[in-house]
Parts: C-alpha cells; structure tokens; sequence
C-alpha cells in the first residue's frame, strides 16, 4: 500500500516536472524565474522519491492506547481520507520513541517492531514487547532492534556508506537530534558512528529547520575527496538536496590546491603562529623610503620624504580598515601632504582651494607619482601576498621573525608560481580578510562584466532583428526592449541553488557547519570554519586518539577555547558498530600506547574469525600480497578489500598489485585498483594511505608494514590505531619489518596457503 501511494506520487510529480518544463516561456522574466524555480523543486521532490526505494518502510511501534504509527524514509499522506498519516518520517518528533523506548522507560510503547526489506518484499520481522518484566536483563544502554541492527553491520560493504535509519541506537538518536544552535562535539572512537550520526544530524536539522537553512545553507566537512565520496550517497538518500560538501582544500572560490606539501610544512602553516606572521607580511609591505624620493611634476619638484610616509602610514593603519581599503587614506594622505608642499613652494597665501585641488588633480594624474605611492603601499591580491611571501628568503625571514626557526623558514620556501597546496587555502583566506577588498578593481570588474552583458544582449537584438521577412506591422524586439534593458532582465533570471551560490561566494555564512574527523583540521584550519559560520551552530564529530595530522588536535577544548571559550557540549559515542571484538581487542592495545587513559570503545559484535600476520619474503612481496588479496576476495564474495600501505610505498605496492592483477586470469583480474590521489572505491580492491583510508570502511583489511606506518609520522602509532580499524570482518598484517610490540596479540601464519580463518 505504501509503495503503490509512493508510485502515485511519482506519477505526479513527474507531469507536474514535465508540464512546467513544457511551458512557452513567452512572459516576464519574473515568470521565467519562477519557471526555473519550479522545475528545480520538482525535480529535487523527484529525486527525494526515487531515493527512499530502498528499505522504505522500515518501523512500527504499537502504543498503549492501540494507535500503530509506522516509521520510514519520508512522511507519505492518505489524501482521500483528510491526509491521515500512512507513513511517519523517522525525523518526526513522533516518530522518536522508535529509537528511544526501552522496556525500562517505554514511552507508551508496547511493542517495536523492525521491518527488513529488500526491494518490495519484506525479508524479516523482530517485534520487541516493551515489557517491564525483560526491563531487568535489557538494561536501559541494550541495543535498540538487536536482530536488524546486527544484520545491518554484517551486511558487505559496497564502496558507499549506507544510512542507519532503521537501526539508530538511543546514545546516537540524543547527538541527532540535539538543539541545532551553539558548538557540540561528538567524540567517539572508531566506529562508534560518528560519520552516520553527523550525516543524520544534517538531515534531521534540515527537516526541523527548514526555513532557515534552506535559505544559508549547510555546509560539511571531510578529511579528503574520497571521503566525501564515500558519503555522497547517503544524504540524498535521506531526502536532502542544498547541502555542500567540501574539504578545506576547496574552501576559497577560484583556487584548486593541487600541490602536495610534506606533512611537517603543512604543521607549520597550520600553525597558529601564522595569524601573526601574516599580519606581519602584510605590514612589511607598506614602506617608508630609506631616502627622500623627488617627482618631476610639470616642472615642479616635489620630494616624498621618511617623515611624510610614515605620517600617512600611521593614519592608514589607524583606521584598522584591511590594506587595500586603507589603502585610500594613505593616498589621500599622501596627495594632501604633497599638495601642500607644491603649494608652499607657489606661495600658499596666494592659491584659493581651487587651486588646491587642481594641483592635487595634477598630482594624483601623474604616472610617476601613481606609481611611486603604489610602490609604498601596493594593492595586493591574496595570490600575490602569498606568493611573494613564500617565495622570498627576505621577505618570509623578515615576516617570520620571533616566530619561525630558520631551518623552518628555508622549508616553507618555494619556487614562484609552482600552484597551492591544501595548507595554503586557510592563509589565502587569512590574507582575504588582512588585505580587503581592492574596491577600484571590483568596481572594475563589475563595469566589465555589465559591458559584457550589454554586448551580448545586442548580439541577441541584432540577430533578431535580421529575420528577413518582417511584416513592418509587427512591433520588432528592438521596439520593445534595448540591449541595456535586455541585460538587465538576464541578470534577474539567473537561477541558482542555496548550494551552488554558497560554494562560490567567500563571505557566504552558512547556517549549520558539520566537520567530520575534526581532530585534523589545524588551527589555521578552524579559522576559515569559523568565520564561514558566525553563529556556530556547528556539529564537530572527531576521535582525538585518530587525529594523524601533525597540526591536528591533542584536545577539544584546546580547539575551541580561542572561539567560544567553555561554551560548547560534548556528547560521547561508546560502542563500535563496526570492528568485530577479535579484532578491537588488538587495536585496544595500539591505544594504550597513544595513550593509558584512552579507553577503546566496546565492539557488539564477535566474528570467530582471529586477526592475523605473516611475515613475508622482502623479494616476494608483491606476489605474496597478490595471493592474499585473491585469498581475502574468495572469503568476502562481493564485500571490498583495502591493501594500507605506508606512504612511501603507495605507489609501489599499488602499481605492482594492479599489474599483477591485470595478468592473473583467475580471482583478482580487473578487481585491484592502481591508486590515485583520490583512490577508487568503486573497484573491490584499493591500495591507500592510512590517510586516505581515514573515515572508510572495508570488509577486509590488509595493513602492510605497520612498523614504517609508525616510523613515518609522529603520530604514528594514530595512524596504526585508524589502520586496524578500518575493518567490518576481517584483518591481517604483513610485514617484512619487526612487528610493533602492540601487535603481538595477532595470531601468527607462516605461509600464504594457511587460510586465514582455520
Ligand atoms: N545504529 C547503527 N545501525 C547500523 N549501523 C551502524 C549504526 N551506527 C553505526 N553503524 C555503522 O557502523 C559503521 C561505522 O560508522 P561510522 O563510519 O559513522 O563511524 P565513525 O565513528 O565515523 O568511525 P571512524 O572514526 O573510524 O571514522 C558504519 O558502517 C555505520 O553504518
């Protein structure tokens, strides 16, 4: 009955789509706008009803009084019976004893009951009676929905992260539904649900506060680009459209960051030393000459001296505006002390205002004086700054004074022009509020791109107006409209979503920013975060045990101090979802060695199947691995596989797996992908970083010379902790190298044929 109302709606949507679309837009261009602006909210209804397809229905709760709510993806209404309520959406407030009730504290509930779908067909049913006398053995903190719970965490992992919205469990329901304003972190180790609980948060915000955020937007953060692909999929999922997804790397419009930066360099510029030294950067700039400069000036002398400049450099920092927008002052300063000194020489007494101000015209006309003064206080771009900053030994010594080593200095360094990095785009934006906006210039844009527009538009007007059969009687294009009005009713028409402006507008301010891993964002980092949300209604999901970058973070409140002091909630998750125990249990290790307080979150689940290692032949290596890779693919079916190297053999292991996969003919042919920036999730076999693995999750791990993941980074042992528990089945470690001491607990294989799981 659901899916058939579903299908009706459907049906609908997709005339009302097709009718709008088919409408002659002869009208104004505020009927064209609106044209735009249905089309693209029925083609967004659209897709939010194909996307619940899937696992439509999923709950039913049966209340004290005989009312049956059912509970699924989306709200769907009986139109002909007053529009009862056939279908709750789980983000309704009614809808929320599904997640909470225990037998305990039941809520009016008598009985739950999951519903397992695939495709149209139910598969399974689990009723659980809310009944005080299991309240003793089902303790408040027991599992919500154990049985469908449990088949969702053993199902194969397909490359895309899933929703969870049949089986979210109490502790992560209260993070999700939470009050959207102020700053709340979500700490949790691995596989507590973090991700899961920050992507449902967003939909369940976005559905209680629709207005306003659909107005500003929303604004997620990931690690790294396969991240985000990772995770693209279960929004729509969730029925929600306008939201933007985005590293820091992509934050400032018009810079792509393609340059790779060694980790130790991206530390530095993460640092929050680097507020005061582009501050620094940015004064160094605005010079005062060694020696008085003289101007010809229509045959008069006119001398810029020390004592002058810094008159006006002092004026012009005083109005604490951004230097391009001081800029003004110090030249009007400057024009001001220089007129008066044409003047006196002419004999002031003699010259009326007038006169002033023609000398002051002659002046700020004159090519030599224009560019002197904007040698002294140049208009600078972000690029520019930056640019010439990390390029000149002078200049970055300079800036850096009291601040950097020289050692550190001369490892910032870099060639001119050779592109930005990750950790470039929180300084470019930085230099962005430092510098201002060139207003001369964005005028200048503006008028070119008006000019632009009119040109077209008459374009549009003169091919019009070429059709050769005109009756004279008709009114033509051009005796209705000019190319001037024409430009203007284009501007209006432009269409755009919340999304789409937002993600190319620097000042945007969005109104919920969620950050995933925050434990690695640097300093730097959360300084474009935060002036992208002034309200800070923000989500921040993290584990400070997992944090792998060198500037990332040791604690929460170290982060936030700086921008809210203590005024921020932290909720914790405590239950993995997804490591079986054999294998948290060796992980758990691996924290006590970050470190003896960090308590590693507790599995629900066992797999009878031990993590193992083997040590393998240096001259085999490759061809051993391959044959691992073919064993693990017999044991997961259709599941996916990850090969963790170290960094420095990424490209090594990765090339030498696919090529060996590219010339078996049996079980790994085609199924290995050669790794690349972003590694390919789509393929069953990806070699990755620690790093680019971070946040992902496979159903077999391979975890490849632990020892140099530990030696590569100073926070090594982090990078091992992710490593190992990355897994949903199975683990083994291979390795030439000694084994970390951690390790130890590991079942030891001698040779590639033992099968794993014997
Ligand atoms: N309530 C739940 N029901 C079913 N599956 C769940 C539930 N909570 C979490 N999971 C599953 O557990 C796995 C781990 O979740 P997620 O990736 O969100 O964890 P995480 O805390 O972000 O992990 P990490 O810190 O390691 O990146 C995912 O497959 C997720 O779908």
């Amino acid at each position: 009955m659901l899916y058939a109302r579903l299908d009706v709606l459907r049906k609908e949507t997709s005339a009302r789509h097709a009718a709008v679309l088919g409408q002659e837009h002869a009208g104004t261009p505020q009927a064209w706008l609106e044209r735009d602006i249905a089309a693209a909210m029925y083609a967004e209804e659209l897709t939010r009803l194909r996307d619940v397809e899937e696992g439509l229905y999923f709950g039913r709760l049966d209340l004290e009084g005989g009312e049956q709510r059912h509970i699924g993806r989306l709200g769907l209404f009986d139109d002909e019976n007053e529009y009862e309520a056939l279908l709750m959406d789980w983000r309704a407030p009614a809808a929320r004893p599904f997640y909470t009730a225990t037998a305990a504290s039941p809520e009016d509930v008598r009985m739950r009951r999951h519903v397992r779908t695939r495709g149209r067909t139910v598969m399974a049913i689990d009723d659980e009676v809310l009944d005080l006398s299991t309240a003793s053995e089902a303790g408040s903190d027991s599992l919500t929905g154990e049985a469908a719970l449990l088949a969702a965490m053993s199902r194969s992992r397909t490359g895309r992260m899933t929703d969870i919205v049949a089986t979210i469990q109490q502790e992560q329901d209260r993070i999700i539904r939470s009050p959207r304003s102020g700053v709340l972190v979500v700490q949790g180790g691995p596989g507590t649900g973090k991700t899961a609980v920050a992507l449902h948060r967003t939909a369940y915000l976005l559905y209680t506060h629709r207005d306003q955020l659909a107005k500003r937007g929303t604004l997620i953060i990931g690690p790294n680009p396969t991240f985000l692909h990772y995770i693209s999929q279960v929004l729509p999922s969730l029925g929600e459209t306008g939201v933007v997804l985005s590293t820091i790397a992509e934050l400032y419009p018009g810079v792509t960051a393609t340059r790779q930066e060694s980790p130790s360099v991206a530390a530095l510029k993460g640092d929050a030393k680097m507020i005061k030294l582009m501050s620094a950067a940015v004064k160094d700039r605005q010079l005062v000459p060694r020696q008085p400069i003289e101007l010809q000036v229509d045959r008069e002398t006119v001398t810029i001296d020390r004592s002058m400049v810094t008159d006006a450099r002092g004026r012009a920092r005083r109005s604490r505006k951004p230097h391009n927008e001081a800029k003004e002052i110090f030249l009007r300063e400057m024009l001001s002390s220089m007129t008066l000194q044409v003047a006196d020489r002419l004999g002031r007494h003699l010259l009326d205002r007038a006169d002033l101000d023609d000398i002051k015209e002659e002046l700020s006309s004159d090519d030599a004086v224009r560019s002197t003064l904007d040698e002294l206080w140049p208009t600078l771009s972000p690029q520019r700054l930056l640019r010439e900053l990390f390029s000149s030994p002078k200049r970055l010594a300079t800036a850096a004074r009291r601040l950097y080593t020289q050692e550190e200095c001369a490892a910032m360094l870099r060639t001119e022009g050779d592109g930005w990095s990750a950790a470039d785009i929180p300084l470019l934006d930085e230099a962005d509020e430092l510098l201002g906006e060139d207003t001369r210039a964005a005028r200048k844009r503006e008028e070119q791109a008006r000019r632009a527009e009119i040109i077209y538009a008459q374009g549009v007007l003169d091919i019009l107006d070429l059709e050769e059969d005109l009756d004279p009687e008709l009114l033509r294009a051009v005796d209705i409209v000019d190319a001037d009005q024409l430009a203007s009713r284009q501007e209006e028409r432009r269409y755009e979503t919340t999304a789409e402006r937002a993600a190319g507008d620097r000042t945007w301010t969005y109104g919920h920013v969620v950050v995933d891993e925050a434990q690695e964002l640097s300093a730097m980092a959360w300084r474009i975060l935060m002036r992208r949300c002034p309200s800070k209604s923000m989500t921040l999901v993290g584990d400070v045990a997992q944090t792998g970058a060198e500037g990332g973070a040791d604690s929460w409140s170290q982060i936030l101090r700086p921008y809210v002091a203590e005024r921020w909630r932290l909720e914790e998750l405590t239950v993995n979802y997804r490591t079986p125990a054999e294998i948290m249990s060796i992980a758990a290790q691996v924290a006590t060695a970050i470190d003896p307080d960090l308590r590693a979150p507790q599995s629900v689940r066992e797999t009878g199947v031990p993590p193992w290692s083997l040590r393998i032949d240096p001259a085999a290596t490759t061809e051993t691995l391959a044959k691992l890779v073919a064993e693990e693919i017999a044991e997961v079916d259709d599941g996916r596989i990850a090969v963790l190297v170290p960094g420095a053999l990424l490209g090594q292991v990765g090339q030498a797996l696919a090529s060996e996969a590219e010339e078996a003919t049996e079980e790994i042919a085609g199924t290995v992908s050669a790794p690349g920036p972003t590694g390919d999730l789509d393929s069953q076999t990806t070699v990755l970083t620690v790093g680019q693995a971070k946040g992902l999750e496979f159903d077999s791990v391979l975890v490849v010379e632990p020892q140099q993941i530990v030696a590569e980074s100073p926070r090594g042992l982090n990078d091992l902790y992710v490593a190992l528990t990355r897994t949903t089945r199975r683990l083994g470690v291979v390795h030439t190298d000694e084994l970390p001491d951690e390790l130890s607990g590991l079942r030891v294989r001698t040779d590639v044929s033992a099968n794993g799981t014997e």
